[in-house]
């Protein structure tokens, strides 16, 4: 540290101690405006310790006019009147941009350093080694971030497997990883995934008769709350599940969007328990209230139905899980309704940015009818639908790869420094919490040249000499890695393949004219706008 900055801390410590040891003395401050005062000088002090004398003062500073990331560390609120993906912009620049490497610092007002984790290596130590290694006081030397944990508390009114550590979450992922593997989805779920995706290709040929535009962000996210309803509950339609609950079963997905909005919420921020009451929740409690009430309802019929059955057969997720539980309903009502919010609108609007590439690229489209009629034949039937055929989509594959290169679905994963942590080479403090940039590293044009493009190329396998390599070996971040990494990434694998399969056998597609694709960031990223498509049938094809 420079001597002239070593100087102004050593002197703001003392001055604060003395001035208000002088003002006690002549009687000029009460008892509580004094302890006012001696907090916030605890806090400054430790600010200013861990700014100018911490292992990381001399880290690069990260860089942006935006009040809440630079100001109090955390995402911006979505903000209606804003035209601009502000938080990606930010994240991109601090991946693209080789003096902020390994990591760069906000030093927000909030007293804890938020980590812009930048490089890929940093982001492998903190994610795999630090989440997985203890530290001093036994609990894991990186956990998920602290702050988003609280939120998540507040929100979801408990503990459930996105937001506990250690034991608590050990025994949450154990029951459910299972039932989550790509072999049990395959046996329990792909027959009905199958039946569904179906359905939605009636609806698009029904747009495609009568020449009307969908928009594919609504259409994916009916799709995809069917898919996770019926794996929990062994039911999805309108019949088979009380929907009123939540107003129709269509609303359902509004009632989550309103939860979500909870996280962005600046009232829940608000200290000495304010945050938890009544009143700071209001705007969120009502829809939070109704989808459990919803959930609760549907693991009843679950459980009656597995009864009725009298068999070992699997009906349902609640039914194979309940008793894991040991039937506390209100543990496992916690994790179906952490399981719906994270599973249903990431995968939808992964769905709805690939279509939005897809819709804009005549050639992708055609190298995708292509490769289906190479695996299942020129008919697309159920019959020819299976998971090893699915797994022989490579194209497929690179085109949401890709999809989710560009537009991840999750831009950034926070984690909290239980303790210090060595990530490419350099030290964070213990008390730091960290973004890992997943929108900047997927961004920088030196591991993807021309980032902005979309080029599912980049994932495919060419041939050097005799063997089959890619020309680079960036791990899919989307999904995250480590032990926390998504649970649903094989349900969520499952439905791009299929519907992106299904959709684009039968039918070609083009983005509706003079439409604008852009990101907007609400906890999850979205599509701004919407992404309308209109539809034709390929010649041939009638839905069998
Ligand atoms: C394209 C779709 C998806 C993407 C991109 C995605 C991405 C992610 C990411 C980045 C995380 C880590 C979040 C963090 O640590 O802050 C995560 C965790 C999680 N995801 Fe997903 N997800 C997707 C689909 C799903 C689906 C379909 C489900 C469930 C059916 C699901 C359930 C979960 C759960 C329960 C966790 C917490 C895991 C744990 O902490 O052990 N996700 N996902």
């Amino acid at each position: 540290m420079m001597a002239q900055e070593y100087h102004i801390v050593t002197s703001l410590l003392q001055m604060v101690p003395r001035t208000l040891a002088d003002a006690f003395l002549l009687r000029k401050v009460g008892i509580a405006t004094g302890l006012t005062i001696l907090i916030g000088h605890c806090w400054f002090t430790m600010w200013l310790v861990r700014r100018y004398l911490g292992p990381m003062r001399t880290a690069p500073i990260a860089h942006t006019s935006n009040f809440w990331i630079s100001k109090l560390g955390t995402a911006p609120p979505p903000n209606d009147k804003e035209t601009k993906d502000e938080l990606s912009a930010f994240l991109i620049q601090c991946g693209q941009d080789p003096s902020q490497l390994p990591w760069c610092v906000c030093w927000s007002f909030l007293g804890t350093p938020l980590v812009i984790l930048n490089s890929l290596q940093s982001i492998k130590d903190v994610l795999i080694d630090a989440q997985l290694k203890k530290s001093r006081n036994g609990k894991p030397a990186a956990q998920r971030g602290r702050l988003i944990n609280k939120i998540q508390n507040i929100v979801f009114g408990g503990k459930n497997i996105n937001n506990t550590v250690g034991e608590e979450w050990r025994w949450r992922r154990l029951v459910m990883g299972r039932p989550f593997s790509k072999q049990k989805l395959t046996t329990n779920h792909l027959p009905f995934a199958i039946k569904r995706v179906k359905e939605l290709t009636s609806t698009i040929q029904q747009a495609a008769d009568t020449r009307q535009t969908l928009e594919l962000d609504d259409v994916f996210m009916d799709l995809t709350m069917d898919v996770i309803n019926q794996y929990l509950y062994g039911r999805s339609a309108e019949h088979e599940l009380d929907y009123s609950i939540v107003g129709g079963k269509t609303n359902l997905k509004h009632e989550h969007h309103l939860l979500g909005l909870g996280f962005m919420s600046p009232l829940i921020w608000l200290p000495f328990g304010i945050g938890q009451s009544a009143w700071a929740q209001q705007a969120f409690a009502p829809a939070r209230y109704r989808i459990k009430r919803f959930i609760n309802d549907s693991i009843d019929r679950a459980l009656e139905d597995a009864k009725a059955c009298n068999d070992t057969k699997f009906h349902s997720l609640a039914a194979e899980v309940a008793s894991k539980y040991n039937d506390d309903r209100v543990d496992l009502l916690n994790d179906f309704l952490t399981i719906t919010f994270a599973g249903h609108d990431t995968t939808a609007h992964t769905l709805a940015f690939a279509f939005s590439e897809i819709a804009r690229n005549p050639q992708i489209q055609e190298k995708i009818y292509e490769e289906t009629c190479a695996v299942f034949g020129p008919v697309m039937d159920d019959s020819t639908i299976t998971s090893e055929k699915l797994s022989q989509l490579s194209y497929i594959r690179a085109v949401y790869q890709e999809t989710m290169r560009l537009y991840p679905a999750v831009v950034f994963i926070p984690v909290h420094a239980n303790d210090n942590i060595m990530a490419d080479g350099q030290i964070i403090s213990a008390g730091s919490e960290m973004w890992c940039n997943v929108r900047g590293l997927q961004m920088n044009s030196e591991i993807f040249p021309e980032p902005e493009k979309f080029k599912p190329e980049r994932w495919l396998e060419i041939e050097v000499g005799s063997q089959n390599t890619r020309l680079h070996n960036f791990p899919n971040l989307s999904f995250t890695l480590g032990p926390h990494s998504c649970l649903g990434k094989s349900l969520a694998l499952l439905e791009l393949r299929l519907a992106i399969a299904h959709i684009v056998h039968h039918f070609t597609c083009s983005l509706k004219a003079d439409h604008i694709i852009d990101t907007k960031v609400e906890l999850t990223t979205k599509p701004r706008y919407g992404v309308p498509v209109n539809f034709q049938r390929r010649c041939y094809h009638m839905i069998q």
